[in-house]
């Protein structure tokens, strides 16, 4: 059925400008996708007479309350959503031996996927994410059903089987090349079964990292790469430690980013996570590929791997979005991974300068429209523009207390007073809302989330 949202809303329209929209009017069709954006809308009336529209359903924006574009986690390890929370004080190497691989591990039942990975989307979609780049595990039947999951539940995802043929427990990794490449192959067919088109799920070539691959696994998934197109992910220059032993293990390479260059791997369609620690000859390389980093601040933090320098990479021309990395970071909220972004970059700025600094507005576009370029849908997703699917999230502040008895709701955390700007209220949400507030969540025109608390 066709729908009219009407009140306010928000999204960005460049990196530094959000744009508020007080009376909105948006129309949105049976496929999902938006007809019509209109401001200054003072009555729904005028939009009903539209032909065609007599019949839409309006759902009504209320006080305190704005529709928000979806938000894209671009990494995230559906698989470890178990460990949330869970990294004691250890550092990337050896925290994958001691808490990751174990846990990853345990996939090989599938009984485990589908308890971790309901719960992982069913989290995810709570708090806003509409779209999000999954790496699973090795294993082929719990990666399938990790997309057979998104599917269901209606979230937009990119589900990849992880491949490592070195460096890795015995228990927990390829034997050979040829597996990886049919072990992938094999995730790939399924989902072409389950959603011909990829109109929700696509796969994801997944090498895990330089030091999980060989040469030769580097080589056969770029190679598979170009014959397919499909997009592909892994990490880089998180942690000092691990940027010597790429080093090591690739002596032939000039920098990390040269490994994947090599072969064939960094191209406009590949997400780097981290990327805390590049060189400026791996800068321009990622520029000149237009490679796509995802920003993970919160894990980056947690495993003291470093502070990546966002501005830089902005700067640099280099197209940048955030990610959860749960469970490198504790919480699988973008809306605290952009908080954190925030934060990190205030650390930046303290040796840095004040340049470093990111605004509300900064991590706002990177979590929406940096997300959509990172995974490829930038005419898709993450705006309000005509044509774009209706992948949205809607925001309530909670009610405005107008007694001075003290706080009579307590299902938003965050207090609303009534006397703040436009800009002011987005900026209250970002530093002190959570999924209390994501009360409906929308994936190409269809409701997939809705607390009790909501009715549309
Ligand atoms: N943060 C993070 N970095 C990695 N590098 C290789 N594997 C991982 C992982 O699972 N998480
Ligand atoms: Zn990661």
């Amino acid at each position: 059925m066709a729908q009219i949202f009407f009140g306010r809303f928000v999204h960005s329209v460049s990196l530094k400008e959000l744009e508020i929209c007080e009376h909105g009017g948006i129309g949105v069709d049976e496929r999902g996708k938006i007809v019509f954006v209109e401001r200054n809308v003072k009555d729904v009336q005028v939009l009903l007479e539209k032909p065609g529209w007599e019949n839409a359903k309006v759902v009504r924006i209320f006080a305190n309350s704005f529709m928000f574009p979806g938000f894209i986690d671009t990494h995230i390890h559906a698989s470890q959503y178990p460990n949330a929370g869970i990294f004691g004080s250890s550092t990337l190497l050896d925290w994958l031996n001691t808490y990751t691989f174990p846990l990853e591990s345990k996939f090989q039942e599938l009984d485990v996927a589908r308890t971790v990975y309901n719960r992982v989307v069913s989290r995810t979609l709570a708090n806003g994410t509409t779209t999000a780049s999954y790496y699973a595990t090795i294993h082929v039947p719990s990666t399938n059903l990790l997309a057979d999951i998104c599917l269901a539940r209606g979230q937009r995802a990119f589900v990849g089987r992880v491949c490592m043929d070195q460096n890795a427990p015995d228990y927990y990794r390829d034997e050979t090349v040829d597996e990886v490449i049919s072990a992938t192959r094999q995730c790939i067919d399924h989902i072409k079964k389950i959603d011909p088109e990829h109109q929700l799920v696509t796969p994801i070539i997944t090498p895990r990292f330089a030091p999980s691959c060989t040469r030769q696994c580097l080589d056969r998934l770029g190679e598979l790469h170009k014959e397919t197109n499909l997009p592909v992910q892994t990490h880089i220059s998180e942690n000092k430690g691990e940027i010597q032993f790429v080093k090591e293990l690739f002596p032939d390479s000039t920098s990390y980013a040269d490994v994947y260059e090599k072969s064939g791997l960094l191209t406009e369609k590949m997400i780097l996570a981290h990327a805390v620690h590049l060189t400026e000859d791996e800068k321009a390389l990622i520029k000149k590929r237009d490679a796509k980093i995802s920003h993970c601040p919160a894990s980056n933090t947690a495993l003291t791997s470093g502070t990546a320098k966002v501005r830089q990479l902005v700067d640099a021309g280099i197209t940048v979005s955030l990610g959860t990395d749960v469970s490198g970071g504790f919480s699988a909220s973008i809306l605290e991974s952009a908080r954190q972004a925030i934060w990190v970059s205030r650390f930046v700025a303290m040796e840095g300068g004040d340049d470093n600094k990111l605004s509300v507005a900064e991590v706002l576009y990177l979590a929406t429209r940096g997300g959509a370029k990172t995974v490829g849908l930038e005419d898709q997703i993450g705006g309000f523009e005509v044509g774009k699917d209706w992948d949205v999230q809607m925001i309530n502040l909670g009610e405005v207390d107008e007694g001075s008895e003290g706080i009579k709701d307590y299902t938003s955390p965050v207090d609303i007073f009534g006397w703040e700007s436009q800009d002011n209220v987005v900026a209250k949400w970002l530093y002190s809302g959570d999924d209390r507030n994501v009360v409906a969540v929308w994936v190409k025109g269809k409701l997939v989330h809705t607390t009790s608390r909501y009715s549309l």
